[in-house]
């Protein structure tokens, strides 16, 4: 495979990047209170968060990542940095400055107001616009944290920000069993979760829904019907025991799905490992009783490049080989085992007798950053391997 060319996304990351791996057995709400606010909070020190900002961005680009959808933090500077900084090293990139206005968090990390939180969401539209006035590279995305995260205010005039702007909105979704019980009780005159987002026009085709894990038949029709896009977080559903998200299900459905890494809730910055985990969760809802849940290395991969790019609403451009699309790519490259057994440099050991899916599958389940040779955003070489 070596000298071919594949393309991946990473439709999601966060700016909790150093907490990769740390957990511990957490889930959603207190893994949020425990590690996930204070290192976020932290990252108002500019020093601090060019240094974990730059490793984030080296990190991702060596594993393939070309664009990627950021969650930074409520800090309006560390949020204008990371879009400087992804500018720089020319990673194609949503940039979402955080919104948080209710005392879900603690007092030290929210916005004092629905007000102030959009004023704040503004400025960094505003930055954004003079680093790159056409969005070439760098969009700025809307981020209303999650439900329980932003008062009724709050999501009302991000929604109606999202009218006059039509810029793109991430924010989570039914990740998990308590945060759902708890929207119930702060929402008690909504059908749904998705129905909140919804009644604040926050629902449309350019949001992007991360996890999605327990969305009812209903939700999925409403999805649907607003043409809203998911991001499949399979490392992070495991990793803080929020569930097993049913894609098979989503795809019947007819729902636009990619993969995302969701650090620091998910441990990994590659995307090919989100691939891998989708493939390997999908089989424990098949052990669950539906042996049709399986999804296959095609359709994993799917997920994480043209799937992507179609939740980033990018599908023209990125996403795959055709003429006039943009030339977002990494090159591959496979190890290969001599006649004496003599091992080369490769990661993967290639006989020389597999097939082409093949030596795709051992990639997927073998591959890492040490397979990725070269990587392109927009024709402009954006790492190399040394
Ligand atoms: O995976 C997640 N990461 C977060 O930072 C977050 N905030 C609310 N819900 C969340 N889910």
């Amino acid at each position: 495979m070596g000298g071919k060319a594949w393309r991946i996304f990473l439709p999601r990351v966060h700016r909790q990047y150093p907490n990769a791996g740390i957990f511990g057995k957490t889930t959603l709400l207190d893994w949020l209170n425990k590690y996930t606010f204070p290192l976020e909070a932290s990252l108002a020190a500019t020093d601090k968060a060019k240094k974990v900002y730059a490793r984030c961005i080296e990190r991702t680009l060596s594993h393939g990542t070309t664009t990627a959808a950021y969650y930074a933090t409520i800090s309006v500077p560390s949020t204008n940095l990371l879009a400087d900084l992804c500018l720089s090293y020319g990673q194609r990139a949503f940039i979402g400055r955080v919104c948080m206005d209710t005392d879900l968090q603690p007092d030290w990390y929210r916005d004092s107001s629905a007000e102030s939180a959009l004023a704040d969401t503004k400025a960094t539209i505003a930055h954004i616009a003079s680093i790159d006035p056409t969005h070439s590279l760098i969009c700025p995305i809307l981020t209303p944290r999650f439900a329980p995260s932003c008062s009724s205010p709050l999501m009302h005039s991000l929604g109606a920000l999202q009218k006059e702007t039509n810029l793109p909105i991430q924010t989570h979704l039914s990740e998990n069993k308590n945060e759902i019980e708890l929207v119930k009780k702060l929402f008690p005159d909504a059908a749904s979760y998705t129905d909140v987002y919804d009644s604040h026009g926050l629902l449309c085709p350019k949001t992007i829904l991360a996890h999605a894990v327990h969305i009812t038949e209903e939700e999925a029709a409403l999805i649907k019907k607003r043409q809203a896009k998911i991001s499949h977080c399979p490392a992070s559903n495991s990793a803080i025991t929020s569930g097993t998200a049913k894609v098979r299900w989503m795809l019947e459905r007819g729902l636009d799905v990619g993969l995302g890494t969701d650090m620091s809730g998910g441990y990994s910055a590659s995307i090919l490992e989100a691939a891998r985990q989708a493939l390997l969760v999908s089989r424990h809802v098949a052990m669950g009783g539906d042996d049709k849940a399986k999804l296959s290395i095609e359709e994993v991969l799917y997920l994480a490049t043209r799937g992507g790019a179609k939740v980033v609403g990018l599908e023209d451009k990125i996403g795959g080989f055709e003429v006039g699309m943009e030339w977002d790519a990494q090159l591959i490259t496979l190890g290969s085992v001599d006649s004496e057994s003599k091992v080369d440099k490769g990661l993967v050991d290639i006989f020389g007798w597999e097939s082409w899916e093949e030596k795709i599958a051992k990639w997927v389940f073998n591959g890492d950053d040490r397979t990725t040779g070269a990587v392109w955003v927009k024709g402009r070489l954006v790492h190399e391997r040394q």
